[in-house]
């Protein structure tokens, strides 16, 4: 039987089943919490993008934003796939190079990107470093002149939108941290300083508007405002660009209340808004590049937990325990964001009640799911939560020294431990003594 509203069944047993395994099984044989992904579903959402460009006969990158969840196993998934990569830091860089990711598909992002950074992708000839600040425009110059090398860039632009998300993740709004604003004149000052660097071969632009959006018509609009600027940047400096870059965002459905679009959709108003825009100022077809994170991931992972204690404040709550929490998916505390769960070992049996799920941090803000409705729980269930595949394990933490999950990936009837379950050792390995 499907499970309504998420890309999981359920067997004879009333169980759970994700990629063709019994959930239950799987948090008996790995323990709890414990996130497992659906590798298929990884597969069916790179496939979606890449498709959808070749049908269009459209020159395109799909960079996986790796920020949404790294580790070996998932860039090794994704260069079979033929993805390019997004890495915005030294550890997300140095995992796709210890996964011996095609180091010129990657991309480095960075808003402050460091010396060590910038030096590990000169000397590993990445595809390309995506410019953030003037600080960066010289710093990256002198490196390349010490390495004797060049880079290919892009210049992150603001493009000044206010996506329909959440404050915390949006980004292509004018008072942001990242890129260079497009209205103040900040893009066409840095363009113009490119112009003097030779070792530097700039691309293109690139924006991201933010994260979690369900509409297209942000992405329009953003594309919009970049080909006003090239416009000008055609008719003063006669520049056409080889690649834009349109950064990723695409939501995904976390909830009831989520609508998210086919992701093809995305890809094919990108492109028809790029085509009207060339054509109209008789510009050459650039590649598109686009870098997707939770889209990829997001839906394919799940959370097991087991219910441990339970609280009933009568005519106010009840409140029912899991082994994880904030430290494991930190984004409803950070974002109080949304999310839904069943009974994984009686996933076939009706609501019948509401409960409020707690993690077991030591803080009141580690709720990990307010008033969801589940059949009567008891000690020892199961509770699975979905669509955690995306910035659950990328943002776990060892506060009060949990030690974080193990993550299991299932394809084909098989699964596979990919990360391990950190143990307390793991946890006290770089304490040093101060007796
Ligand atoms: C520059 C950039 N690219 C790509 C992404 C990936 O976003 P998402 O996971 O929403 O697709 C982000 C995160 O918001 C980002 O900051
Ligand atoms: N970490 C965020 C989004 C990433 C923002 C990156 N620019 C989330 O969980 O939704």
């Amino acid at each position: 039987m499907k499970l309504a509203g998420h890309p999981f069944q359920v067997n004879k047993e009333g169980h759970l089943v994700i990629g063709g395994l019994d959930t239950v099984g799987l948090a008996k044989k790995y323990g709890t919490p414990l996130y497992v992904y659906d590798v298929s579903i990884i597969r069916e959402n790179c496939r979606a993008f890449v498709n959808t460009f070749k049908e269009l006969g459209v020159s395109a990158q799909v960079a996986y934003a790796s920020k949404a969840f790294s580790s070996i196993a998932i860039l090794q998934v994704m260069k079979q796939e033929g993805l390019s990569i997004d890495v915005v830091s030294e550890g997300e860089l140095y995992t796709a190079l210890k996964a011996d990711f095609p180091t010129e598909k990657i991309h480095l992002h960075g808003n402050n990107k460091s010396i060590d950074e910038l030096t590990l992708a000169i000397e590993n000839n990445i595809g390309c470093i995506v410019i953030d600040n003037f600080y960066e425009i010289e710093l990256l110059n002198r490196l390349l002149d010490e390495h004797d090398k060049n880079m290919n860039v892009l210049l992150r632009v603001t493009p000044g939108i206010q996506s329909k998300t959440h404050q915390y993740i949006m980004t292509g709004n004018e008072d942001s941290k990242f890129g260079f604003n497009l209205a103040n004149g900040q893009a066409e000052k840095a363009f113009t300083q490119l112009d003097n660097h030779d070792r530097i071969h700039f691309k293109g632009l690139h924006c991201h508007i933010g994260s979690q959006i369900f509409e297209t018509d942000s992405f329009t609009k953003a594309a919009e405002i970049l080909f006003d600027e090239l416009a000008k940047w055609h008719s003063v400096y006669n520049y056409t660009p080889e690649v834009l870059n349109f950064g990723g965002g695409f939501g995904i459905r976390y909830t009831k209340e989520d609508s998210p679009l086919p992701l093809a959709q995305y890809v094919d108003e990108l492109v028809l808004t790029v085509k009207k825009h060339i054509s109209h100022l008789q510009f050459p077809m650039p590649e598109i590049w686009i870098e997707p994170g939770r889209s990829i991931v997001g839906n394919a992972g799940i959370t097991l937990y087991t219910i441990g204690s339970t609280k009933e404040i009568p005519g106010v709550r009840n409140y029912i325990a899991v082994d994880g929490g904030m430290t494991d998916n930190l984004r409803p505390a950070l974002y109080q964001a949304k999310y839904e769960g069943v009974i994984a070992n009686r996933a076939d049996q009706p609501n019948t009640t509401e409960v409020s799920v707690a993690g077991k941090c030591c803080e009141s803000g580690d709720m990990l799911i307010w008033d969801l409705p589940l059949p009567e729980v008891n000690n020892g269930d199961i509770l699975a939560v979905f669509s955690t595949g995306a910035y659950g394990y990328s943002m776990a933490n060892n506060y009060n020294r949990f030690s974080k999950a193990a993550v299991v990936f299932v394809e084909n009837g098989q699964d596979k431990l990919i990360i391990k379950r950190e143990t307390y050792d793991d946890i006290i390995r770089n304490d040093l003594s101060y007796e």
